[in-house]
């Protein structure tokens, strides 16, 4: 396999990264046989194809908890596939930190350009040097661009009353390899204002929030929103999400604020089944994966490993009626494969693997 490096070296990457990290980067989610637990190469490769078609400069791997090896390999396959057309990046979302240092230096070598980082949440942090010495490691693993994560941490509130440490940002902001940073779906406003007047000006802002989105951005630059499932809120021949980041990239605000309404039905339903599951340090990854499905991804049940029911939820009918009466809604086009593909995945179907070999079924009725 070729890996074709789509990476600046460590003296440019600041400048690098303001100039490509425009527009929306969606999530890669991996995909798994009838076991839950091997990897389908060919839908990988899909869901990159699906990301090119929805207009994402860039696409983030999540483990869901799957062993590093297993990460490593699914990012060499994305990156073969992206073969240039876009970004791979990837999460340091493990409890611990070998597997993320083991992280850092695999995504580098598969060839891509970024990893998100985070202080666990399972992990309680004593001071603030160990939190900076916790990330400082992460940076130093490999040479590869760093977005540090804007997401409150309730053991860092003992050090920093926002939950983000923000002066270890502050010393990490002028790093060479630091590069971007991420404001989370869930920031408090006034700390998405404090993080961008502090570290606007070193640090690429991604903004989740696309509500927080025009009011920021007439005050800084924000030109990208990613590591986030676009495809709730968007099709690829209905790039709503992608325009309306165009739009304040661009300082239109009237076009953009008029886009916010008519994107709003669909990105209020994607909130509901979000929102509350990251503030319990999840994700509602079924439904996730049931939105890639519905707009051109390969699907296929999510197998997630170290989180209860109540951090991802489980996909109900009622969920998908609702899905689909939204984006009927806004003209959001969707797959017109029988329901049940969903459950093995459009690579599987098509290898001839039936839904009733998926016996276990998480996530999911
Ligand atoms: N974890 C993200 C959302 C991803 O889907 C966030 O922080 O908003």
């Amino acid at each position: 396999m070729t890996i074709r490096t789509a990476r600046p070296a460590a003296t440019n990457r600041k400048t690098w990264t303001r100039d490509r990290y425009r527009g929306i980067e969606n999530l890669l989610l991996p995909s798994f046989g009838p076991d839950l637990r091997t990897l389908d190469e060919d839908a990988i490769r899909r869901d990159v194809r699906a990301a090119i078609a929805h207009g994402c400069f860039s696409t983030l791997y999540a483990s869901l908890g799957h062993d590093v090896s297993t990460t490593i390999r699914a990012l060499e396959v994305a990156c073969d596939e992206a073969g240039g057309r876009i970004l791979v990046g990837a999460f340091t979302e493990y409890p611990t930190l070998a597997p993320n240092v083991a992280l850092v230096r695999g995504a580098a070598a598969a060839g891509c350009s970024h990893v998100l980082t985070m202080y666990p949440p399972q992990m309680t942090p004593r001071s603030e040097q160990e939190v900076h010495d916790y990330l400082q490691a992460l940076i130093d693993a490999a040479d590869i661009g760093i977005v540090l994560y804007a997401t409150p941490h309730p053991g860092i509130e003992a050090f920093d009353p926002t939950g983000v440490a923000l002066d270890v940002f502050d010393r990490l902001a002028d790093l060479p390899t630091v590069a971007a940073l991420k404001l989370t779906q869930t920031i408090d406003p006034t700390l998405a204002r404090i993080c961008c007047a502090r570290f606007g000006d070193r640090l690429a802002i991604n903004c989740v929030p696309l509500e927080l989105m025009p009011l920021l951005a007439r005050e800084f630059d924000i030109v990208w929103s990613g590591q986030w499932a676009v495809e709730g809120v968007q099709g690829p021949d209905r790039r709503l999400v992608a325009e309306y980041v165009a739009l304040i990239a661009g300082k239109k605000f009237e076009a953009a604020e008029a886009l916010y309404w008519t994107l709003h039905p669909a990105y209020k339903l994607f909130s509901a089944f979000q929102v509350p599951k990251l503030k319990l340090g999840g994700h509602p990854w079924q439904h996730l994966k049931y939105y890639q499905w519905l707009t051109g991804g390969n699907g296929g049940l999510v197998s997630v490993e170290g989180q209860s029911l109540d951090q991802v939820g489980k996909l109900l009918p009622g969920d998908r009626e609702k899905i689909h009466a939204t984006f009927a809604k806004l003209g959001i086009a969707v797959t017109r494969a029988a329901e049940h593909q969903f459950i093995t995945g459009v690579e599987a179907a098509d290898r001839g693997v039936g839904a009733e070999a998926f016996v276990r079924r998480p996530f999911y009725e």
